[in-house]
């Protein structure tokens, strides 16, 4: 039976880019129907068969996939898929009940959340959780304690990336709109230079125009650094003209994984699990 085991910090964001110029790199152009798993390079992630349930739930059943590094991975699926239930699972908040988590190689399976962060893989739940009262430096400087020594570089780095967080950084954290808070806990998550960010939902509520701007940030980021992306979103369209690669979820089992252009181009698909 799942665990939860409490909440993870997070946070960052950016600048435009279209689907046609994202610098993506090369896809992985691999094409797995119903399991994920190929044959290219290793994943900075790597799930193996993973499985989660809540009592009688079965929230996740046998999930393979991969998150390269360098690229954008999205997760797919509607309401109940198991799309949180899956990143929760990976940084440690939720016990699987069968499967494997790799990250760079390491066996990460059920590690504490802490350990998951030190190694280099930062949660940004759904929800944007700030704390209310502190203003946004304030809430830098908390998400930070949970990321060992980071430096006044750090801070700088991210405040760098998002112009509008820095121009907001003296004021009360409930002041922000949701892009701006969005931006906050990407922000806090990127504090620690982590090689695998994982990030739920960052669109939910969102101007498309602020949407873009973030995904563009975070594609920049990928490209730039050789961040890994896992993005879950239930919004497909947007999120698979940033990502390279696409995974969709049906009742807590991949029912296709594949190149992000051929998945957003796949009518059947779109209509049967996307909503688009
Ligand atoms: N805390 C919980 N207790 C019991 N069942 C849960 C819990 N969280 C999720 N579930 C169930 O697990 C399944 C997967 O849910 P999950 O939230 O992971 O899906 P999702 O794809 O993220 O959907 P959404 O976009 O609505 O959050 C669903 O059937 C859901 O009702």
């Amino acid at each position: 039976m799942a665990e939860a085991h409490g909440s993870t910090a997070a946070g960052a964001a950016g600048v435009g880019l279209s689907k046609g110029d994202t610098g993506r790199g090369a896809a992985t152009g691999s094409s797995v129907i119903a399991g994920g798993g190929t044959a290219t390079a290793q994943g900075v992630l790597e799930v193996e068969g993973l499985s989660a349930s809540y009592g009688p739930v079965k929230a996740l059943d046998g999930v393979t996939l991969r998150a390269e590094q360098g690229r954008i991975t999205a997760v797919l699926g509607a309401n109940g898929a198991g799309k949180t239930t899956l990143l929760r699972t990976i940084s440690g908040l939720v016990r699987p009940t069968a499967g494997r988590v790799l990250l760079n190689g390491e066996d990460v399976t059920r590690s504490p959340v802490e350990a998951m962060v030190t190694k280099g893989m930062s949660h940004v739940p759904e929800g944007r959780g700030v704390i209310a009262e502190l203003t946004v430096d304030e809430n830098l400087r908390v998400g930070s304690l949970f990321r060992g020594k980071v430096g006044q570089d750090e801070f700088d780095r991210v405040y760098d990336l998002f112009p509008r967080i820095k121009e907001r950084r003296t004021s009360t954290a409930h002041t922000l709109s949701g892009g701006e808070r969005q931006m906050l806990v990407i922000g806090r998550a990127l504090l620690a230079r982590p090689k695998l960010l994982l990030l739920d939902e960052p669109s939910l509520g969102l101007a498309p125009r602020i949407v873009a701007q973030i995904f563009a940030l975070l594609r920049r980021l990928v490209d730039t650094e050789g961040l890994s992306v896992l993005l879950v979103e239930q919004n497909a369209r947007s999120a698979l003209s940033v990502a390279d690669t696409g995974v969709v979820l049906n009742l807590g089992r991949v029912v296709v994984t594949d190149d992000a252009h051929r998945l957003a181009g796949d009518e059947d698909l779109r209509h049967a699990y996307l909503g688009f």
